[in-house]
């Protein structure tokens, strides 16, 4: 190379440089000062860049919820996390953001999935209520009432093993067991074939666990969209060999398994005595072709079995540990339920059955304490109107308009543990929904939403209650549990991968006492 040429090269590059850098000092001088949410309060750092958000989101693990709950007490109910994203607390705009149907997902925030085709991923409010439809009758509550004899197979299954390893003095992973049970019976539910997770001897602890340990995936791929694309890149066995203990391995099996089942769909094959949701979708004359793809079906199947386990599996473990460490609650929750049992005949080798237990109100109570301080989806929510603005009005009067394309966020947590609508609020206390008066009762009901709400609320809501309310109602009925090895770090949500995660990682482990 030439002296001339070694002199333009770096002339090049000495251009592109200060390029660089003058391009990085006008975003940051535009968003400081003359971007439509520079008015929104908040810390100078979180709104210049997505590096704040990504060092607590990806290198923290899952913690800038902390941070956000810091802004919030520093500047109040309206605050702006990231360049493009403000986060409101206060419980008076839920509705004006969750029940406006007319909103999109925000795109950048959901793609952290690395599922676009299903109904929960799909960012434009008119795609997903398309996709919705064909899935709601499925999932409503005159349907879920007619399929309790399928939940109670698999509540009995549970029973079964408790007794089972109660017999043997064995310690039981209570966290899996759920898991486990929650899976068979959304499988059941909506796919072809049914997993029968509980069949397992260990509760599919490798599977389980791993799980839990690349949950951190949604936040990494949510900043950069590359992440999971390339994890499914990797070959099977090359998993296998470097996976020793064959976690990692079980996981790429269940997509293996999931992606036989779409194909299953695809095929029109049919296997139980029931309308199956996927088959239902696939055959619906309300989607047009370009709906039933193999793509389509996997992502509604992936999105299906992810989030029908997880939050059900979590809100029991919750529920168990808070129960057993509360003795004083469990022995009132099984004075009703005896007196439950006893006043429908029922025999002790039987099942309660939902018109037994639906009407217990202390039962009720602590599925809703449950629910309120698991808060299984953690992670905020966020919307936005691509074409309209969306105003906010902040109780001290001021008016915010947020611009067109502004990614607007809640989080249920910040209401789940709002101190000033539930006093003590990571305190298991069922009594304060039985306890309340009705004004207060009003207050405490409109703050509580572990299912979201609006259009985009959990399509499995009914589903899910039934399984919580069969599944305390029964192991609390037939058992007497004490926790082993198990602390309140086990329960406690410390992480935000969208679903709420413990700092430990192990599960709520019990005994089932003679
Ligand atoms: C305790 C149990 C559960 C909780 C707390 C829960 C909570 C939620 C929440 C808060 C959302 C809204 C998420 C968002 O706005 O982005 C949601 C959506 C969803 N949930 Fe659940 N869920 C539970 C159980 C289930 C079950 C058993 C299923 C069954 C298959 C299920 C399937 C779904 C689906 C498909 C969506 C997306 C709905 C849509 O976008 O139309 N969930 N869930």
């Amino acid at each position: 190379m030439t002296l001339l040429e070694n002199i333009n090269l770096l002339c090049t590059l000495g251009l592109l440089s200060t390029g660089i850098v003058l391009y990085a000092v006008f975003l940051v001088i535009y968003r400081l000062f003359f971007h439509p949410l520079s008015d929104v309060p908040g810390p100078w750092y979180a709104a210049i860049s997505t590096f704040y958000e990504f060092w607590w989101d990806c290198l923290e693990s899952g913690r800038y919820w902390t941070k956000i709950r810091e802004m919030h007490q520093k500047y109040g109910p309206i605050i702006r996390i990231n360049p493009r994203e403000v986060h409101i607390n206060d419980v008076a705009f839920t509705n004006n953001l969750w029940s406006n149907s007319k909103l999109d997902k925000d795109p950048l925030f959901y793609r952290g999935f690395g599922i676009n085709k299903a109904a929960f991923t799909s960012v434009s409010a008119d795609v997903h209520s398309m996709r919705r439809r064909p899935m709601a009758y499925f999932f409503s509550k005159a349907n879920v009432a007619k399929l309790e004899p399928r939940i109670l197979k698999w509540v009995q299954h549970l029973c079964d093993r408790i007794e089972q390893l109660k017999a043997e003095h064995r310690p039981i992973d209570v966290s899996n067991a759920y898991r486990c049970f929650a899976t068979d019976v959304v499988t059941d539910y909506a796919f072809p074939n049914t997993r029968e997770f509980l069949l397992d001897p260990d509760f599919r602890a490798g599977f389980n666990n791993m799980i839990r340990d690349t949950s951190a995936f949604i936040n990494w791929n949510r900043h950069f969209p590359f992440v999971y694309p390339l994890v499914r890149l990797v070959p099977r066995d090359w998993i296998a060999y470097f996976n020793k203990y064959g976690g990692l391995t079980a996981v790429v099996d269940n997509q293996l398994e999931v992606k036989a089942q779409a194909r299953a769909v695809l095929n029109s094959e049919k296997s139980k005595d029931i309308p199956v949701i996927l088959n239902e979708i696939f055959e619906s004359d309300a989607l047009p072709p370009s709906e039933k793809t193999f793509d389509r079906i996997f992502s509604e199947a992936y999105v299906v079995i992810q989030a029908g386990t997880e939050t059900t599996g979590s809100t029991l473990a919750v529920l168990t540990y808070y129960l057993i460490s509360n003795p004083s609650t469990y022995e009132e929750l099984k004075v009703e339920l005896n007196k439950a049992a006893k006043a429908a005949g029922s025999a002790p080798g039987s099942l309660l059955t939902c018109q037994m237990v639906e009407p217990l109100p202390f039962l009720q109570a602590t599925i809703k304490e449950a629910l309120r301080i698991g808060t299984s989806v953690f992670g905020r929510l966020p919307r936005r109107n691509p074409i309209a603005a969306i105003t906010y009005t902040a109780p001290s009067g001021k008016t915010y308009v947020l611009p067109p394309g502004t990614s607007v966020s809640m989080s249920l947590t910040d209401l789940h543990w709002n101190k000033d609508i539930f006093p003590n609020p990571l305190e298991f206390n069922p009594s304060r929904w039985l306890e309340a008066t009705p004004e207060k009762l009003r207050v405490m009901e409109k703050a509580f939403m572990p299912f979201g709400r609006g259009v985009r609320q959990c399509i499995g809501l009914e589903l899910a209650k039934q399984e919580l309310l069969l599944v305390a109602a029964n192991l609390f009925w037939k058992f007497d549990f004490e926790l082993w090895n198990t602390t309140i770090e086990d329960v406690t949500p410390y992480h935000d991968f969208f679903a709420s995660w413990p700092a430990n990682n192990k599960g709520v482990w019990v005994k089932a006492k003679n």
